[in-house]
């Protein structure tokens, strides 16, 4: 670990960097880069900006750029190669390299962090095996302050699989992720796989421009320029795929999106929502409509009419205006016949002993008929031990949903609201199964089932805040199953709008799990 509190790095004033930590045991390159970097001090401001021509000269002059036919660790031949591990041995060249990544991170404003952290992916092996065997088992080091920023640094990114590794790590710990930075991209398929697990990809050179310098002063014929430029544009793809096994084995550990809904099954202990994940498998659906109608007949008549396209059925009990038991009843009767399961969308949010009536008595007895119900993480655990001692007042057991965040404008679910509402659910996984969500929460492991709402074909919002996306954009980003109401509810014919959504939501789930 290296740690200098106080630290004001020569990053410069948009990232007051205090703290470094890092993933194991760094003996490499970035051990050296962010240790160069951390003693950087203020003395160097306004010399932030490297002279990448003369950083790409000074590479190729002590050979860390070589050409020729290289096997990835993917297993694809690149005609280029960077040994960025060569500059340890050269120590005005890792100056000058750290300063680069100083100033790519002071260039965007958007890089703002509390700490650092760097991934010696080389060395990960050996930090694993160190943190299993001795002391504090711990697989970050530092000083580790929930709900600090962290900024992830690395050396070289191609798939982005090392950085989505630290990242969940770092996650799991309680820091915040959204950016990382890097020397060196190679154009593959990091910046859309981090993209996808929300971080943001900054880089300081790419092969392309290591190309068009070398080119420049004469030292790279055009001729391997453009086997380089056909590599990045032809094989990138092949690149990526032969990295797919490592990156689905670091996946199906730490994230949760490229696993198909039969796997995700067997990782969930709940019966109930082993039950949903059969229904989606089953009929091919992962739309949950919600039913915000406020009559009995009128949701028991959309109910018959899209039983068959749906796996859920969302209700607000306390608008249907003729509420009876006997609604519940008829009600079960259709989601037996469909196959369905029944979501209360209750969002209870109050303490343990209120909201254990309000779920186990009064009139609805939600707890007697609902399989799931939503509640929100802001009281703290004591909610979830509310609706545990609820259950024990009714006649079955009922799946628990986190509201972890909204999606509505303005909602004030903000990103360390999320991170601690989460942990409620991973304390209590026995009973709290999923969340509804608008971002992938991926430091969460894959037996939460992710529910996404504000979805609708039309952008338009409603006038009161809420905010739609495509069913395509909220299964590429979050969601398991999309919550679709008014675009099914207000539709002309919400038979077809539900079989419609029905389609894209599980075409995109399609696509998701195959892609990745
Ligand atoms: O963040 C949230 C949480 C819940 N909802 C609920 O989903 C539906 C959305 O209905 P639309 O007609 O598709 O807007 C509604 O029942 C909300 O209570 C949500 O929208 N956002």
């Amino acid at each position: 670990m290296v740690e200098k509190s106080g630290l004001q790095t020569a990053i410069g004033r948009v990232c007051l960097s205090r703290r470094i930590i890092q993933k194991g045991t760094s003996k490499g390159f970035l051990h050296a880069i962010t240790s160069a970097m951390a003693l950087q001090s203020s003395e160097k401001n306004g010399k932030l900006s490297a002279d990448l021509e003369r950083v790409v000269l000074e590479f190729n002059e002590v050979g860390v750029i070589k050409f020729g036919c290289y096997k990835l660790k993917s297993g694809v031949q690149s005609p280029i190669y960077i040994d960025l591990r060569e500059i340890i041995s050269f120590p005005s060249l890792l100056t000058t390299a750290s300063n680069l990544l100083a100033g790519t991170i002071y260039n965007d404003d958007a890089v703002v962090h509390d700490v650092i952290c760097g991934v010696p992916y080389a060395a990960l092996p050996i930090a694993t095996l160190e943190a299993k065997a001795h002391g504090t088992k711990k697989v970050v080091e530092g000083r580790i302050v929930p709900g600090n920023r962290c900024i992830i640094i690395d050396d070289v990114c191609t798939s982005g699989l090392s950085i989505i590794e630290t990242a969940n790590d770092l996650r799991e710990v309680g820091l915040i992720v959204t950016d990382a930075v890097v020397l060196l991209d190679r154009q593959a398929t990091g910046v859309a796989n981090l993209a996808q697990h929300g971080i943001k990809l900054h880089w300081a050179l790419n092969l392309t421009q290591i190309c068009s310098v070398l080119v420049g002063a004469g030292h790279l014929t055009p001729d391997v320029a453009q086997q380089v430029e056909a590599f990045i544009a032809g094989s990138c793809k092949n690149e990526a795929n032969g990295d797919l096994t490592a990156l689905h084995a670091a996946l199906g550990v730490s994230s949760w999106k490229a696993l198909h809904f039969s796997e995700r099954k067997k990782l969930s202990q709940n019966e109930i929502a082993q039950r949903l994940y059969q229904v989606m498998l089953d009929k091919e659906s992962n739309l949950a409509v919600a039913a915000d109608l406020t009559s009995c007949a009128a949701v028991l008549a959309l109910a018959e009419a899209i039983g068959r396209d749906i796996c859920l059925l969302k209700i607000h009990v306390d608008i249907i205006e003729d509420f009876t038991l006997e609604f519940i009843m008829d009600l079960k009767k259709i989601a037996g016949r469909h196959n369905f399961l029944i979501m209360e969308d209750r969002k209870f949010s109050d303490i343990g002993f209120t909201v254990s009536n309000q779920l186990g008595g009064g009139l609805y007895r939600i707890g007697d008929w609902a399989d799931f119900v939503t509640f929100h993480g802001l009281p703290g655990s004591g909610i979830v031990e509310g609706l545990k001692t609820g259950m024990k007042n009714c006649s079955r057991s009922v799946a628990c949903i986190l509201v972890a965040d909204m999606s509505s404008k303005g909602a004030l679910t903000g990103p360390e609201y999320v991170s601690s509402a989460v942990k409620i659910a991973e304390e209590h996984r026995d009973d709290v199964v999923g969340f509804v969500t608008q971002t992938d929460l991926s430091s969460c492991d894959a037996s939460f089932l992710r529910m996404t709402p504000g979805v609708n074909i039309s952008a338009a919002g409603d006038g009161l805040g809420q905010q739609y996306n495509s069913p395509e954009e909220v299964v590429g980003r979050c969601a398991d199953i999309i919550i679709v109401g008014r675009g099914v509810t207000g539709a002309a014919d919400p038979a077809a709008a539900a079989a419609m959504y029905k389609t894209r939501a599980f075409a995109a789930y399609r696509r998701r799990v195959d892609k990745l």
